[in-house]
């Protein structure tokens, strides 16, 4: 036997569901016993010349036949209800807790290897919960009776028994640890195949470029085989307690049949007696034989736990409102306070950040004030520390010291709306996109859309905003793709305005379009830009200029 600590822990949450699928379970079982005792007297009836108890007891196996099978498909149910229950709780907490800004800056998270722990690790988990579970339950409620009435039959028959049951349970835990790292091993191998496989589709169009296409082949062979490897080696482990647990089982069974056929060669037993101790002897490891079945059908789906538990799933969720970033700026103000509207300024004062691990600050000591009226810019060399600004204003990374305020308070998530460097567009249509924030009316929608430049685009395509949106938007132009995440960071209505390079994707005539935009918008919300291009710049009034995590000029 094998106990998964988190599952049961998970299980456990549902108390009727696990209660009604064990019971129905050893209920199950008990027709197997009923069914049992009408062999053993049909069986000396026949001997013994009764043919009316023949056929009572015909009818009596019937009976439990027909009783477990509505008795099974009930329990089927229960267990299927169980499992689902647990594995949507499991997906649950591990979304709630991978979903997150901070997810943004972790190098560690890779995005096919979160997928394959939120879809086959999560369902993983169900053949042990839905069915191993239930088994180990039944295994200590019904074994001990079939036990004693064994032991109540024939001492010797009922001691053999117990001896096996015993056996059967414990061997499998001398190798647990063995288990336990080579489950490990198996995880991490797929863990790895699936987000190697995820990263080389979406990057398919930068290997073709570089002829890399055979070495990725080669590279995800190579993984292929050692997800092969690990999964022998699991396998090996759990075939090899099969075999420990059968062993168990089939010299439980062999040494009660020899004690219950002593019995009967030495005349202690009647032949109904002797009948029933052979069939309580092989129905006493039953529940054994359904848990080591469970287990092998289960136990690859298991090696997920470790990597499920590093994602968050066992671990109770923060109450958190739904649109809320796990980590607000410094300062941030509850939920609930006043809703955003239109805002004078945003003052940053004495802001710090250093990464994680990282020797030196990214941000040293920056204040700057970017108000409304006139578009803020924001210069700088590569690496200067202008997105971790943005991340930092945003709300996704939390600084070391100092503040951020809009218009006296501290800023919060839902005063920021974003169009980032690199935007990104959802599966769905075009109004889909547009309205991920809220429920605009079409004149908003088409307001939003002019002034982002992107409406006579949207009016030429033949479904204009039912046009649907290809996967990350690769049926757009990144022109295309950043005009309309303009339009809708504008629908979000928020204060303030963040803009990564708004004409990295655009030719020279779009990006004076955007510009002329954003100069628009600026004057009634606080624009906040991060551009390369010197061509943008011009008109900007208030230039700011990161050097190395400091402002080397700030206007007023
Ligand atoms: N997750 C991270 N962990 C550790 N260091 C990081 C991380 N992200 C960024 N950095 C470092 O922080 C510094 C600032 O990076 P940032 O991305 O803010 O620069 P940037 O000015 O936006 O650059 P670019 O113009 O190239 O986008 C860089 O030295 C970068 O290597």
């Amino acid at each position: 036997m094998m106990v998964v600590r988190e599952l049961w822990r998970e299980a456990a949450r549902f108390p009727a569901a696990l209660a009604l699928s064990t019971a129905l379970l050893v209920l199950v079982f008990f027709t197997h016993l009923a069914q049992a005792v009408a062999i053993a007297w049909a069986m000396s009836a026949v001997l013994g010349g009764h043919p009316h108890d023949v056929f009572a007891a015909l009818a009596l196996i019937a009976g439990t036949a027909l009783a477990r099978t509505l008795l099974s498909l009930a329990q089927t149910s229960a267990a299927t209800g169980l499992g689902g229950r647990v594995r949507q709780a499991l997906r649950r907490r591990a979304m709630a807790a991978a979903l997150v800004p901070e997810r943004l800056h972790d190098p560690a998270a890779r995005a096919g290897a979160m997928r394959a722990g939120l879809g086959d690790g999560v369902d993983g988990t169900d053949a042990y919960v839905s069915k191993y579970i239930p088994a180990v339950a039944q295994v200590f409620l019904a074994c001990p009776a079939v036990v004693a009435a064994l032991l109540l039959l024939s001492p010797a028959a009922g001691l053999c028994a117990a001896a096996g049951i015993v056996l059967a349970l414990l061997g499998p835990m001398a190798w647990k640890r063995m288990m336990a790292r080579r489950g490990l091993d198996h995880w991490d191998s797929y863990e790895a195949l699936s987000a190697d496989l995820l990263e080389n589709l979406r990057g398919m169009a930068t290997l073709r470029a570089l002829g890399d296409v055979p070495g990725t082949r080669h590279r995800l062979d190579t993984r292929s085989e050692a997800l092969r490897r690990a999964t022998e080696r699991v396998m090996r482990v759990s075939l090899a307690e099969t075999a420990v647990i059968d062993l168990a089982v089939q010299g439980g069974i062999v040494a009660a049949a020899a004690a219950a056929l002593g019995h009967a060669l030495t005349g202690q037993a009647p032949s109904v007696e002797t009948y029933l101790i052979l069939l309580l002897a092989s129905e006493a490891f039953r529940p054994i034989r359904d848990l080591s079945r469970h287990w092998h059908a289960g136990f690859l789906g298991l090696t997920a736990v470790p990597g499920l538990a590093q994602l968050g799933a066992f671990t109770p969720e923060r109450a958190t409102a739904p649109d809320e970033p796990a980590a607000a700026p410094a300062g941030a103000a509850p939920r609930g306070a006043a809703p955003s509207g239109r805002a004078e300024a945003l003052r940053v004062s004495e802001l710090s950040f250093r990464y994680p691990g990282a020797p030196d600050d990214v941000l040293r000591g920056l204040s700057l004030t970017a108000r409304r009226g006139s578009l803020t810019a924001i210069v700088g060399e590569s690496g200067a520390g202008k997105s971790t600004l943005f991340d930092l204003l945003l709300g996704f990374l939390t600084p070391s010291a100092g503040r951020i305020m809009l218009d006296g308070r501290p800023v919060r998530a839902d005063d920021i709306a974003v169009v980032s460097q690199r935007p990104v567009l959802f599966a769905g249509t075009i109004r889909d996109n547009l309205t991920l924030a809220g429920a605009p009316t079409e004149a908003e929608i088409t307001a939003a859309c002019r002034a982002a430049g992107i409406l006579d685009d949207i009016h030429s395509l033949p479904r204009r905003f039912d046009t649907e949106v290809a996967e990350a938007g690769t049926n757009l132009s990144g022109g295309q793709r950043q005009r309309l995440a303009l339009a809708r960071a504008l629908l979000a209505h928020r204060p303030v305005l963040l803009v990564d390079e708004p004409t990295s994707a655009l030719d020279a005539a779009r990006a004076a379009e955007v510009v002329t935009t954003l100069h628009r918008v600026a004057r009634d919300r606080i624009v906040i830009m991060i551009t390369h291009r010197p061509e943008t710049l011009a008109g900007v009034a208030h230039v700011l200029r990161l050097d190395a995590g400091q402002l080397q000029r700030s206007a007023p």
